[in-house]
């Protein structure tokens, strides 16, 4: 049976909840992962080896997130601190062939995928024959499947044992309110495993509340989202132009439809960051008639983890935070302080684009926009929050 729609106003998203949401560089090995997080994190520490399973254990970095809002905001209060948002990201080790049954780096690979929210998956389209392909040659559709079958294995182990145990359980038989449920869930339980073993991804599917509350807990892989970066020669990535890219859109579209893919040339960004300046990077792109793809990719990993941006702004600070979308007042109040959620009182809000639109704060409350609101408000992207709160119990 296929899964049930979702209902329209369902808030609960796939995945773990919190704000504090991390993103892992995910793909075969010497397909340029290092190299990315590198320049994401534009901290050059030695040149990647160019050779396979550089990367051993998973490195962390958290990357400025790139937004026009902020910007604004602190050239408009000119701010003695500024603090903009920041989006975790891993460096996660290739993955091989096989790695579901302990092949390369095998489990621990696919525990350190577990440990993320979502996937910027990195599809080598780049010919070099100088760096050697695990796999003999360029063949992103190859490369792709590998990945995504490797995922899919891991899931369908998964799963099995989670039905496994409930089986133990429920052949206990009887009728209590526990039991029902324990039934309710495995019947879940034996629709995500048909799901996974009819070839699909956990996330590709539109799952109901009570089916989403079964999925989590189980922190499967291709419940993660996933972002494609297809990796091409700088070459091919100026002139947006490469003879896989066709066929990789069309296998995104059929096996995976809501993932975004981002062109990008890692090399170039590598070289980007190589620049003393921001001026000179900037005018070397101008040059060769390109932008770099690494703000879309940082902006599109929030987009996909379903992240929004509230901000606090005076003249001592301007600060970008982050939260989940509709997150409530009070839990975006703890985003800032954790006494705050339970001492939240009440929250005084107007948004960024009704700033802009006026020029400055009293424009805005003369005109009345200014709201106050209460522990029901589900705080909206670049909502500007002033949180009154209680004094915290000792
Ligand atoms: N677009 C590109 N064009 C040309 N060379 C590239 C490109 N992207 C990455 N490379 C090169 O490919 C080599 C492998 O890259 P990198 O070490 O980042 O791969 P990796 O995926 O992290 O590998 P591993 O999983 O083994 O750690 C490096 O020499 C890097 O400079």
């Amino acid at each position: 049976m296929p899964p049930k729609k979702q209902v329209k106003e369902e808030k609960l998203l796939l995945g773990r909840p919190g704000n504090n949401l991390k993103a892992g560089i995910v793909g075969l090995a010497n397909v340029g992962k290092s190299t990315l997080f590198q320049a994401i994190t534009k901290c050059n520490l030695g040149n990647p080896a160019n050779f396979p399973y550089a990367t051993i254990e998973p490195e962390e970095a958290r990357v400025l997130v790139p937004d026009q809002r902020f910007d604004w905001l602190c050239d408009h209060y000119k701010p003695k601190s500024k603090v903009p948002a920041n989006l975790t990201v891993y460096d996660i080790a290739g993955l091989t062939r096989g790695a579901s049954t302990g092949a390369g780096l095998g489990n621990a690979f696919l525990s350190h995928i577990r440990a993320v929210d979502a996937i910027f998956q990195v599809v080598r389209c780049f010919d070099d024959a100088e760096i050697i392909h695990v796999e003999g040659d360029v063949d992103p559709i190859r490369d792709l499947t590998i990945i995504n079958e490797e995922l899919r294995t891991k899931d369908i182990e998964f799963v099995e044992k989670a039905l496994e145990s409930l089986r133990k359980q429920t052949a206990r038989g009887g009728q209590s309110l526990e039991m029902k449920k324990l039934k309710e869930e495995q019947a879940t339980v034996e629709r995500i495993l048909q799901w996974l073993q009819d070839g699909k991804d956990i996330r590709s599917g539109e799952w109901a509340k009570k089916e989403i509350e079964v999925i989590n807990p189980l922190q499967l892989l291709t419940a993660k989202s996933v972002v494609y970066l297809v990796n091409l020669s700088e070459r091919d990535y100026v002139r947006q132009k490469n003879k896989h890219l066709p066929k990789v859109a069309e296998w995104v579209k059929t096996n995976s439809p809501n993932d975004p893919i981002i062109p990008l040339s890692v090399s170039l960004e590598e070289r980007l960051t190589q620049f003393e300046t921001e001026a000179e990077a900037s005018e070397e792109l101008k040059k060769i008639g390109t932008k770099s793809a690494l703000p879309k990719v940082i902006v599109t990993m929030r987009q996909v983890l379903g992240l929004n941006s509230f901000f606090t702004t005076g003249e001592d600070e301007v600060r970008q935070w982050t939260i989940r979308k509709g997150t409530k007042a009070p839990q975006a109040a703890g985003v800032i302080h954790t006494d705050f959620e339970k001492t939240f009182i009440q929250v005084v809000v107007y948004n960024f684009d009704l700033l802009k639109e006026f020029g400055d704060e009293a424009a805005v409350k003369s005109d009345g926009k200014v709201m106050t609101k209460g522990k029901d408000y589900v705080v909206e992207d670049g909502d500007i929050l002033l949180i009154k709160a209680g004094a915290a119990k000792a």
